[in-house]
């Protein structure tokens, strides 16, 4: 389902004639299989968001090769990875990303809108997936008007409404507390488990990378060990 062949990424920084190359990926290889849930752990600044933004389209790598779902993404055009990522990818991130003008109804809404879905199907479906994630009577709620474990719900549905098979999260629980983490994850497994979801969640935290099938850790730019899940 992701294939990752010798993917190696550098920034360049500095003014045009003196630019340095950072170097931050090199020669990852990856196979995740439909269902897994796999957590990327590493130190801060090991590259964990750029491979995921790799994964995702956001940037391009300068080696290597991406398949999704046995196609080759490399090399895709913004338009084609717009059009993949609608249809294919979901996203949670730590921050939750919701935009404050809008209600909770009208931010899990926006997917499909963006899809052209009709306003009496999109009312259907952003009604049972928020009552799936526990918010039912809370869709008038601006995120100002929402606890974090609220908003993060909010983001859940919002990534979950156009039941995409792959979910990539950056620090999904990272601004949770203990509680409401506990429950994000285990709603996370639960989805992983009726619906297939494949989930790739970077984290610093020992409890997310529990309920991981395994983790990828980036050491030095490249990956490490990967770690079974001990059962
Ligand atoms: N747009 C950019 N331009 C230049 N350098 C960048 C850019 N984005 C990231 N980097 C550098 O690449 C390296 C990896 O950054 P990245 O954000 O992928 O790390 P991370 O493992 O996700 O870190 P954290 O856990 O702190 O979020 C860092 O050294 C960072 O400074």
């Amino acid at each position: 389902m992701i294939e990752v062949k010798g993917l190696e990424h550098s920034f360049y920084v500095g003014k045009k004639n003196q630019r340095q190359e950072v170097p931050v990926l090199r020669n990852i290889n990856l196979h995740i299989e439909q269902g897994e849930i796999v957590a990327v752990a590493g130190k801060s600044g090991s590259g964990k968001s750029t491979l995921l933004n790799l994964l995702s389209g956001y940037i391009k790598p300068v080696k290597g090769e991406i398949h999704l779902f046995e196609r080759n993404v490399t090399n895709f055009s913004e338009t084609q990875w717009a059009e993949f990522r609608a249809a294919h990818l979901g996203f949670i991130f730590q921050s939750f990303q919701l935009i404050p003008s809008m209600t909770a109804f009208q931010n899990v809404e926006l997917p499909l809108v963006m899809k052209g879905m009709n306003e009496k199907e999109r009312k259907k479906q952003v009604f049972h997936i928020l009552k799936r994630v526990d918010l039912e009577g809370l869709e008038g709620h601006y995120p100002s008007e929402l606890s974090g474990g609220q908003q993060q719900r909010v983001s859940v549905a919002r990534a979950l409404i156009v039941n995409p098979p792959i979910i990539f999260a950056d620090e999904p629980t990272g601004s949770l507390d203990q509680e409401t983490e506990k429950s994000l994850l285990q709603f996370i497994k639960q989805l992983n488990q009726e619906e297939d979801i494949t989930f790739v969640m970077i984290t610093h935290d020992e409890e997310v990378a529990a309920i991981a099938d395994r983790t990828i850790r980036l050491t030095n730019g490249t990956v490490h060990a990967e770690k079974e899940k001990s059962l």
